[in-house]
């Protein structure tokens, strides 16, 4: 029997939607999958802990600026290519899957090399530099909107199909009911905020909750997920909030479809993961992208994108801005007509479930 082989990586962005293509290929196909990510990359657990065989290659990242180590990232990346092409005709790969992420470079390129065809997702509203490299090597290049067709040149456009973003099914089913006792909190009757910042979490959004919990909690329920680094600060917060109506966690794992499900408004990085599932879910958000000064700029991208849309508030304020994004967030829970406005407006940005499309475009290449 062959195998399919899924490859990406980094951040959760870019192994999540795997798993929720896997998740929906494994309902009509009963080939092998091996996932191949990188040594170190956060890939490794979440895919050992769905119980997928994993194998690692090296891989270099791919700088857009001069630094001594981009000579032996070549290497790094040379050496993942001739790893992964071992790898794939030892399998017998029948195709490859890619997500996306740094690592998933050296695999395309081998399975290309070895003639096994590529299927190529992408996430966010404007392509990665991985994706940009492997798309022209690709069968079949998925795309979130019509208007990222515009990042190819029209010779690669014929390949692309707009599929939206995989998300897993656990989102789409409601799991509400029992998401505050998950985390140790009391149903008061009040509102439920929910900050998270994406699978790493982030500083600008823990140090929003620290200086405004006690304003939070007089109305609301307050989950907050802080990433590892933030860790030190849940008890710090919990102190200062009103008792019994704050719970900080690092990160959540199945506790985060119920979460999203509960609450009345979240507070959110823009990562294309996290938008597509506060779609399905119907949960009214403010989006606080990470910045174009700080990144290639793709979350303010995406939280453009999503917020034209009517389902979420784009949040422009910087670090020290906390009191601002107070006024906004008791804005948004004193107007349920205006929330209940943008949950309609998420429902019909979410469409179909684009895993399961995924999933068919991958099925029929297999067969
Ligand atoms: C800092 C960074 O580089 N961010 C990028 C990264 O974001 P990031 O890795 O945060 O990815 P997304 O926002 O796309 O998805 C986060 C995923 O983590 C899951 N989750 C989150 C928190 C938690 O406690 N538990 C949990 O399971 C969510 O359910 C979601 O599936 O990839 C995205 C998709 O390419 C990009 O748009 C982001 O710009």
């Amino acid at each position: 029997m062959s195998t399919i082989v899924f490859t990406g990586g980094g951040t959760g962005g870019h192994v999540y939607p795997g798993l929720a293509v896997y998740r929906e290929l494994s309902r009509d196909h009963q080939e092998k999958v091996l996932w191949i990510g990188s040594r170190r990359g956060i890939e490794r657990g979440i895919v050992g802990g769905e119980g997928l065989r994993y194998r690692s290659v090296p891989t270099g990242k791919l700088r857009r600026y001069f630094d001594w180590q981009n000579f032996l990232d070549l290497f790094r990346v040379a050496a993942g290519f001739f790893a992964a092409l071992w790898i794939l005709k030892r399998e017998g790969a029948s195709l490859v899957f890619s997500k996306g992420g740094f690592v998933a470079v050296p695999v395309v390129a081998a399975a290309r090399v070895a003639g096994i065809p590529v299927v190529v997702h992408e996430s966010d509203a404007d392509p990665g530099l991985a994706t940009r490299l492997t798309a022209p090597l690709a069968r079949v290049i998925c795309l979130p909107y019509e208007e990222s067709i515009q990042a190819f040149s029209p010779s690669l456009r014929g390949r692309v199909v707009v599929t939206g973003n995989p998300v897993r099914r656990e989102f789409f089913s409601d799991s509400s009911r029992h998401a505050l006792s998950l985390v140790g909190l009391q149903d008061e009757g009040l509102p439920v905020i929910l900050v998270t910042g994406g699978s790493l979490g982030a500083h600008q959004l823990n140090r929003y909750v620290r200086e405004q919990i006690k304003a939070l909690t007089e109305i609301a329920l307050v989950v907050h997920q802080t990433g590892d680094h933030g860790k030190e600060l849940i008890g710090e917060i919990a102190a200062e909030a009103v008792p019994g109506r704050y719970a900080g966690f690092p990160s959540f794992s199945e506790e985060f479809a119920p979460l999203l499900q509960r609450s009345d408004l979240v507070i959110c990085r823009a990562g294309a993961g996290s938008i597509w599932e506060l779609a399905v879910t119907a949960t009214p958000a403010v989006l606080v992208p990470l910045s174009s000064a700080s990144s290639r700029g793709d979350q303010v991208r995406n939280a453009a994108r999503y917020a034209a849309s009517g389902a979420a508030l784009v949040f422009e304020g910087g670090p020290e801005d906390s009191k601002d994004l107070l006024v906004m967030v008791q804005s948004l829970l004193e107007d349920s007509p205006r929330r209940a406005a943008m949950a309609e407006a998420a429902r019909s940005f979410a469409g179909g479930n684009s895993a399961r499309s995924i999933a068919g475009i991958i099925g029929r290449i297999i067969e």
